[in-house]
């Protein structure tokens, strides 16, 4: 598929779309908890039908209510028939579902789809054996074959490479009664931290209580509590901050649905737009955004600068995206409208996403004539000095997508995005959004 945006200006309002990492955490949580749960506000991103696969793989029945939610009838992980789960293209659906699926006794193959096949997975060849199961891969990547059942022993894991491995054991551990062992998990160099916090939220909601010793260790109490029979997936911050971003640079519009309570990692794309000085107004779960005051949008309007260099008073700032790593590529799309070098943190944890960030949005930024330096961890946008239209490729990263398409809105002549499907990853309306809010987008098949 092959997107193009021209310049354009936004205005009026848009839902955000449903947050994959709570929809992915509710769909683990209903096949643990067993017996009957209903998931309110489900996402339908390629990543979350995956999770909705695993589970059904795992021996979950799921069926839609009649207002959209999805009722989830489990008896906790119990495969029958073809062994074999596939967890897509996600991340987190293999690194949480992996420990989940080591529940079974059952030898079961567990394989994935196009970038998940060269993300690193030796973890699991490291740590599963400590814990009982059998693990084979492929010289530390997909596929695997596991065979349980994992039993809950003190352990001690790295966090530095992904949280996700983390959110995996913490569901597994509590489901296999780590609690009565008293056993505990210990963790070095966490990174991406409120991703716990989420994975803790979710599952204390469904009634495992865990306590998280300053992200260092964690215990499981002896009892659960009876937990909640329904969920409601969380909007999507992650998804939302290209919208933030997209209003900060051509709008003001109004984002709807994103909980400012949430512990999502990505919700800190607020302090950016803050720092850059962008119009932020929050009104409860709506935000208003818009460029700096003043400084209103649209190609017609006095303040902007000549070759569609985007609104004027934008200015660059300071951040750290270790903990944040996916807002790495609207934080580049807000940064190249920005007057002056903005410096971002936290490089080295893009190496191993969809696809190695750093670098794919040096090119194809460079592509639109902006010049971005990578600096061991650190990357320096240099920004305020015009984006022009160009052939731009998503790499197969629905992030990268976004991003090019987010920068095309003030660009200085069209943005034609290749392979532009990459964004069903994560959020399938995105196009459809942007052009809800006014943006000129044409898509060919
Ligand atoms: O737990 C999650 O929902 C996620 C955790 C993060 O990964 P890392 O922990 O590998 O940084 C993030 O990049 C990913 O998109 C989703
Ligand atoms: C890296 C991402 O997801 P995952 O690791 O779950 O594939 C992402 O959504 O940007």
């Amino acid at each position: 598929m092959i997107t193009t945006i021209e310049p354009s200006a936004l205005s009026g309002a848009i839902l955000a779309p449903a947050s994959k990492s709570s929809m992915q955490r509710a769909c683990a949580a209903a096949l643990l908890r067993a017996g009957e749960t209903v998931i309110r506000h489900p996402g339908y991103s390629n990543d979350d039908k995956a999770a909705l696969g695993v589970i059904k793989d795992l021996g979950a029945e799921v069926s839609e209510l009649a207002d959209g939610a999805l009722r989830v009838k489990s008896q906790g992980v119990a495969p029958s028939g073809e062994l074999e789960v596939n967890c897509g293209e996600s991340g987190l659906g293999l690194r949480m579902f992996a420990p989940i699926i080591a529940l079974s006794e059952k030898a079961i193959r567990v394989k994935g789809e196009g970038s998940l096949l060269k993300r690193p997975m030796d973890f699991f060849d490291e740590v599963f054996p400590q814990l009982g199961i059998r693990v084979v891969s492929n010289g530390g990547k997909l596929p695997l074959e596991i065979q349980g059942p994992l039993q809950p022993r003190d352990i001690e894991i790295d966090g530095s490479l992904s949280s996700q491995f983390l959110t995996g054991l913490l569901f597994a551990f509590a489901a296999a009664g780590a609690g009565e062992r008293g056993v505990a998990i210990r963790v070095r160099d966490l990174k991406s931290k409120p991703y716990i916090d989420l994975t803790l939220q979710v599952m204390k909601h469904f009634g495992w209580e865990v306590e998280n010793r300053g992200y260092a260790e964690f215990r499981f109490p002896a009892e659960r509590r009876t937990g909640e029979p329904e969920y409601t997936v969380e909007g999507d911050w992650s998804g939302g901050a290209f919208l933030l971003v997209a209003g900060a640079v051509a709008g003001p519009i109004v984002v709807r649905g994103l909980d400012e309570w949430s512990t999502q990692a990505d919700k800190a794309i607020l302090q950016a737009l803050c720092d850059s000085g962008a119009t932020l107004e929050m009104r409860g779960e709506e935000m208003l955004v818009g460029p700096v005051d003043g400084a209103a949008s649209g190609p017609a309007r006095a303040g902007l600068k000549a070759g569609g260099a985007g609104p004027v008073g934008l200015r660059a700032f300071t951040f750290d995206a270790t903990d944040c790593p996916d807002l790495f590529p609207p934080l580049v799309a807000l940064a190249a409208y920005c007057e002056g070098v903005t410096v971002i943190k936290g490089v080295s944890r893009l190496a191993h996403k969809e696809s190695n960030r750093g670098l794919t949005l040096q090119e194809e930024f460079g592509k639109m004539g902006v010049r971005i330096e990578l600096d061991g961890d650190l990357m320096r946008v240099h920004g305020g000095q015009g984006v022009k239209g160009a052939t731009v490729h998503s790499r197969h990263d629905h992030r990268i997508a976004m991003a090019c398409a987010v920068a095309a809105l003030k660009a200085s002549g069209p943005v034609t995005i290749e392979d532009a499907e990459a964004i069903e990853k994560s959020y399938p309306d995105f196009y459809r959004h942007v052009a809800q809010l006014g943006g000129k987008v044409n898509i060919e098949l």
